[in-house]
């Protein structure tokens, strides 16, 4: 794979590594404005790493010009526009496409995605909820009821931008639960659990800063319908021959040191025996398994190459 064409409206003009000191060298490439007719001069495939509202409009011109899209915003995420609109407070301007798109939770959706030419990338959050719920929902091994996701996420997850909210005084040494009960995730998550599960299901989803540059740690209350073994098995055979999602045995509990900067997820169980739940734990990187990693995933799906080509599995540590 080699890298064409890389935009931005601010810096256009600035060699990319003069923006951007960690590109590998040497890269001649100069930063340009985002133009669909001259990226798809120059590329077969393209990464929309836009905010939610402005993808749409640039997926629609670049699969029309015969682009395969992997769009990292939330623009085709949700398959009904009116949901969308709800949420995002812009409307859908493309129906046909979003009917076309495909949900790229690479691991559930492979055979679709292999077929498809615009991916949805699925949101850092509902990455780390859904890997360890779809296949126990799909197998009815979990209840569908009173499903509580409790996650936490690194500052990087809210993008590179500057905003006081997110300025090193402000959360480093701090704790803070936001967007409480309100969360944009929460229709994301509802929709692909409310598919595995075969009806509808709702969830309590409350996200968490925490002043950790990347990694997101979810933990998730179910009540089980099976025993702790059974679960354990069923998620490990499920995930057996996946190469980025490990299965701890019960009891090992996952940490975001072991997934950073890879495009791993990781994910814990344990029977609390007084209450009768199941405590799920699953860890990601939101920049790696939470966006690009799973956007260079789905594309060596598109392309029919090696799933894992490319691909980050060993973290560094410390
Ligand atoms: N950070 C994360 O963990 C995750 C992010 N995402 C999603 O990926 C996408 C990119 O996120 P992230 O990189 O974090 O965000 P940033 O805010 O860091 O970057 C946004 C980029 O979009 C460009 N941009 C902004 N407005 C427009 C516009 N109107 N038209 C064209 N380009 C525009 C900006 O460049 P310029 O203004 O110079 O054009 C900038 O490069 C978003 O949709 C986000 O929701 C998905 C999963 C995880
Ligand atoms: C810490 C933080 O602010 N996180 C972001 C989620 C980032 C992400 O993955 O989601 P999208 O792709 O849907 O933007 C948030 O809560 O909005």
């Amino acid at each position: 794979m080699q890298v064409t064409c890389v935009t931005s409206r601010r810096e256009t003009g600035k060699s990319l590594t003069e923006y951007w000191g960690f590109a590998p060298l040497p890269y001649e490439l100069e930063l340009s404005s985002p133009e669909p007719s001259a990226i798809a001069e120059e590329a077969e495939v393209a990464f929309l790493c836009v905010p939610h509202g402005t993808a749409q409009e640039m997926a629609k011109e670049l699969v029309s010009r015969g682009l395969k899209v992997i769009d990292l915003s939330a623009d085709f995420r949700l398959a009904d526009p009116s949901v969308y609109e709800a949420w995002y407070g812009v409307s859908h301007r493309f129906p046909e496409l979003l009917r076309e798109a495909v949900y790229g939770l690479s691991e559930i959706y492979a055979e679709r995605i292999s077929k498809s030419r615009l991916i949805a990338n699925p949101g850092c959050y509902p990455t780390a909820a859904l890997l360890p719920l779809v296949p126990l929902l799909n197998r009815k091994l979990i209840e569908p009821r009173d499903i509580l996701i409790d996650a936490k996420s690194g500052v990087s997850g809210a993008g590179r931008k500057a905003e006081v909210a997110l300025a090193f005084c402000e959360v480093n040494e701090d704790f803070r639960a936001y967007k409480v009960a309100s969360h944009r995730h929460t229709p994301e998550i509802e929709a692909e659990l409310s598919r595995a599960a075969g009806g509808e299901v709702k969830v309590l989803f409350t996200p968490h800063l925490t002043p950790m540059e990347r990694g997101i740690f979810a933990t998730i209350y179910v009540h089980p319908l099976a025993s702790e073994k059974e679960i354990y098995e069923a998620l490990r055979d499920f995930y057996a021959e996946k190469p980025f999602v490990e299965v701890l045995s019960p009891g090992r509990i996952p940490r975001v040191a072991e997934v950073r900067g890879t495009n791993r997820c990781r994910i814990g169980l344990k029977l609390d025996p007084r209450t009768g739940r199941l405590i799920l734990l699953s860890v990601i990187d939101n920049l790696v398994k939470g966006a690009s990693g799973q956007a260079i995933q789905n594309m060596n799906l598109m392309m029919g190459w090696p799933e894992d080509l490319g691909l980050p599995k060993s973290p560094v540590f410390p």
